[in-house]
């Protein structure tokens, strides 16, 4: 039956239109699930491995750069389509697309599992096989791993998981020379212990809800004091690894500047975490433990180009 027009309709109707414009579009929400800013410093050390490990021409980069995107997008994707229950009961994470409803669970699903087929067939066909099967082992550490086994069982997920998030300086390294060595496994040791400092701050700051959903993150689990002496414990751990590099030759004096100018911040800041206990000590070493894996990556093409 037709509905006589009221007053109030264009309110209404600007109503909609504003909430139309609010909500992102489908492409967005698709990108949203391949988690595209963590992608960029994940890429970022694939292509700092590359330039260390050889001369790579722009289209070895480019391709590796898509093979790693697609693999890494569809464990993120998967990762939102396992994880809505926990990301819906989190406000950081509630308006994600399959959270909040606008992407199907077996949309998200799909979407994940195609794009990781579809890296390693890409990998595999263009790049080389070792690549394909670094990167999908990367894929299942983030997902079956991370996400199916450990992140709602033990406080040292992120410790055992973050494994998957070092994959991608191997897949580059393996892009270019078609093996590994030593100093791809130096590359693999820094962000394997510069993992579990770069969350845990954050995850200090998320405690609470980490606590509402029964996630057994660290300062959940062994209590905020515990977790600030974790993380201080890993900065020195990360800094005695990133010197390793250096004293096995592979890379020379501006690496060590670096990286010994970047360690020493990094300890600072952790320190001064470990001392006033506050949230804004936590979200500055966040923060700078992002920049801190840039410059060191950068530092170490740097160091060998120039
Ligand atoms: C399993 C290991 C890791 C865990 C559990 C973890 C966790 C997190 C979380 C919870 C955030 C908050 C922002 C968000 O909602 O996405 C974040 C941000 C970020 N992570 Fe990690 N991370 C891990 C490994 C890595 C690795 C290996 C990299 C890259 C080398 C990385 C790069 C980033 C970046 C660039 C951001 C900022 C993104 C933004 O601003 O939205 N993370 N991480
Ligand atoms: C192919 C390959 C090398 C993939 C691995 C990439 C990898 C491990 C990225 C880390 C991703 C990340 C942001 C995890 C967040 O943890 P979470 O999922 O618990 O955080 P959330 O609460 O933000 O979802």
């Amino acid at each position: 039956m037709a509905r006589l027009a009221t007053r109030d309709e264009p309110v209404v109707v600007a109503e909609a239109s504003a909430v139309a414009a609010r909500r992102p579009s489908v492409l967005s929400d698709y990108v949203a699930l391949t988690k595209p800013k963590v992608q960029s410093l994940l890429l970022l050390t694939t292509v700092a491995a590359m330039e260390v490990a050889g001369e790579p021409s722009i289209g070895l980069i480019l391709a590796t750069c898509l093979g790693g995107y697609l693999s890494a997008g569809g464990a993120g994707a998967v990762n939102h389509w396992y994880d809505r229950d926990l990301d819906r009961a989190m406000a950081r994470t509630a308006h994600r697309p399959v959270a909040s409803g606008r992407v199907s669970p077996r949309a998200a699903l799909t979407f994940g599992l195609t794009l990781a087929a579809l890296s390693v067939v890409w990998l595999a066909l263009v790049v080389n096989p070792l690549a394909a099967g670094l990167s999908f082992c990367g894929f299942l550490g983030y997902t079956a791993v991370y996400t199916f086994w450990l992140k709602r069982r033990t406080a040292q997920n992120i410790v055992i998981g973050g494994a998957a998030g070092a994959v991608p300086p191997l897949v580059g390294w393996a892009a270019v020379t078609g093996g590994l060595d030593g100093t791809a496994l130096y590359l693999f040791a820094i962000v394997f212990f510069w993992t579990p400092p770069h969350f845990w701050a954050l995850a200090l700051l998320m405690k609470e809800e980490y606590a509402a959903v029964k996630v057994p993150m660290l300062p959940v689990v062994r209590g905020e004091r515990e977790t600030r002496k974790q993380i201080l414990l890993y900065s020195v751990l990360l800094y005695a690894v990133s010197q390793l590099p250096f004293c096995a030759g592979g890379f020379g004096a501006t690496y060590l500047a670096a990286s010994l100018i970047l360690g020493a911040a990094f300890i600072y800041l952790a320190v001064r975490l470990l001392r006033r206990g506050d949230r804004r000590s936590a979200l500055v070493l966040y923060l700078f433990s992002l920049a801190y894996l840039a410059l060191l990556f950068v530092a170490m093409v740097a160091d060998v180009k120039l």
